[in-house]
């Protein structure tokens, strides 16, 4: 039997995957495993029995990613599961911050007891006047699950688009639409764009990315878009360069004190993944990811361990161990099962940075010695047996 906990909601759909093996649990101390949205984990102490934490959502700037790993927690997050919400509230990001949608409405709302109010908006509209999105240059800054889905939608609007993203996957390439500009250096996004919107990790190397320099370079009127998330840009110069006309509007989905409030700041509660669809997706991913994990041992969609998937145990028993990525590891534990007579049927080893995994399915079962013994090998940071 399997516990997990849930440290915020976590769709039905996505839960009810658990089959009669898992039952959901408030103590936390007592979970195999945490699904987790936005909650901040940073300061939370994770018990030793914890396995794995599934993140129902892309961003992971809420786990502490080293110190599980270090722990032997395998963290999952949901690649691609939201992404089609996400680029949804930027589609229509783009056309609240070109139309004055949201203060003509807010003008409505306040003349709604005036019995004059049809012959008055005619006179009004002209101060809720706007412009088009199409023919108009949008820059898209991080060309993965939202990224390429925002480029290819903006195209069939009729913008021209430009996209830059240096670490660019492979499916992500293919998916992207031929109609849209490869860019090289980033200041080309700044120096040619009506629109700029960001769509990459925040992570200590993308932190503050758009600041006051980047914002020097931009076009006068540009419209900046951040669905990503606010720590990703300088909020102080943005407010700035709003109050100056530099930046026409900052649309946001990261209300804080800098922004909120601040006319020409449109900000959005954290709606980005805020969909039916997407929450049943991320939840049933995750769900989906936690049972291989705990049931088999697989890994996909890890963000602090390698992918590594043997499907369903063939041998007895499977053995997986969490260690770090040092030499000699599948030395030490081929010779601890030789030594005890055991034949591996079956093993994968997988690395990624500085941790890996391994799993070895057995023709016999292990005995508690035989796991001690790989347990006191240099470098490993849990076994479970399966
Ligand atoms: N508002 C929301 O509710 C919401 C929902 C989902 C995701 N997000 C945020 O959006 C981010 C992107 O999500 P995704 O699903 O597209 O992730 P993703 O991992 O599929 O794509 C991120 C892309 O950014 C690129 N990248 C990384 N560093 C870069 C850099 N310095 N310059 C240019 N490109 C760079 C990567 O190569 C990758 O292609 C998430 O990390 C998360 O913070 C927000
Ligand atoms: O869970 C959410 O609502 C937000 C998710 C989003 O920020 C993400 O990074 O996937």
């Amino acid at each position: 039997m399997y516990q997990y906990s849930c440290m915020n909601a976590i769709s039905e759909v996505g839960l009810q995957k658990f089959t009669d093996q898992y039952t959901k649990t408030e103590v936390k101390e007592d979970a195999d495993a945490l699904l987790v949205r936005s909650a901040a984990l940073h300061d939370m102490e994770f018990s030793d029995k914890l396995a794995a934490i599934a993140r129902a959502g892309a961003g992971v700037n809420n786990i502490p990613l080293e110190r599980c790993a270090e722990q032997g927690i395998v963290v999952f997050n949901t690649p691609g599961a939201n992404a089609n919400g996400v680029k949804e509230a930027v589609i229509a990001g783009l056309l609240l911050a070109s139309r004055d949608l949201a203060d003509g409405i807010n003008w409505v709302k306040a003349e709604s007891g005036n019995e004059d109010i049809a012959k008055l908006a005619e006179k009004e509209k002209k101060n809720f006047a706007g412009s088009e999105i199409k023919g108009k240059k949008l820059g898209i800054i991080g060309l993965g699950a939202i990224g390429i889905l925002v480029a290819n939608t903006a195209v069939h609007l009729g913008m021209e688009v430009y996209g830059y993203d240096p670490y660019i996957s492979v499916d992500s390439a293919w998916n992207l639409s031929r109609e849209i500009t490869h860019i090289t250096d980033v200041n080309d996004i700044y120096r040619e764009c009506d629109y700029i919107t960001i769509h990459v990790p925040l992570l200590e190397s993308t932190k503050k990315m758009i600041n006051e320099e980047a914002i020097a370079e931009m076009k006068d009127g540009v419209i900046l878009l951040n669905y990503a998330r606010d720590l990703l840009v300088d909020e102080e110069a943005v407010v700035k360069a709003v109050q100056s006309g530099k930046i026409r509007r900052y649309m946001s989905d990261f209300p804080n004190t800098t922004t909120a409030g601040v006319k020409n700041c449109i900000v959005t509660p954290h709606l980005g993944a805020s969909t039916s669809e997407s929450e049943d997706n991320c939840a049933v991913m995750a769900v989906k990811e936690v049972m291989d994990y705990l049931e088999n041992g697989n890994i996909n969609h890890s963000v602090n361990y390698p992918t590594c998937d043997m499907g369903k145990c063939k041998g007895v028993c499977r053995v997986a161990i969490n260690h770090k990525n040092i030499k000699n590891m599948i030395g030490q534990f081929a010779s601890v099962l030789g030594e005890a007579d055991m034949n591996i049927a079956n093993m994968a080893n997988q690395s990624k940075g500085e941790y890996a995994y391994s799993l070895f399915d057995l023709d016999t079962q292990i005995t508690d010695e035989v796991v001690e013994k790989l347990k006191n090998v240099q470098g490993v940071l849990r076994i479970r047996i399966l």
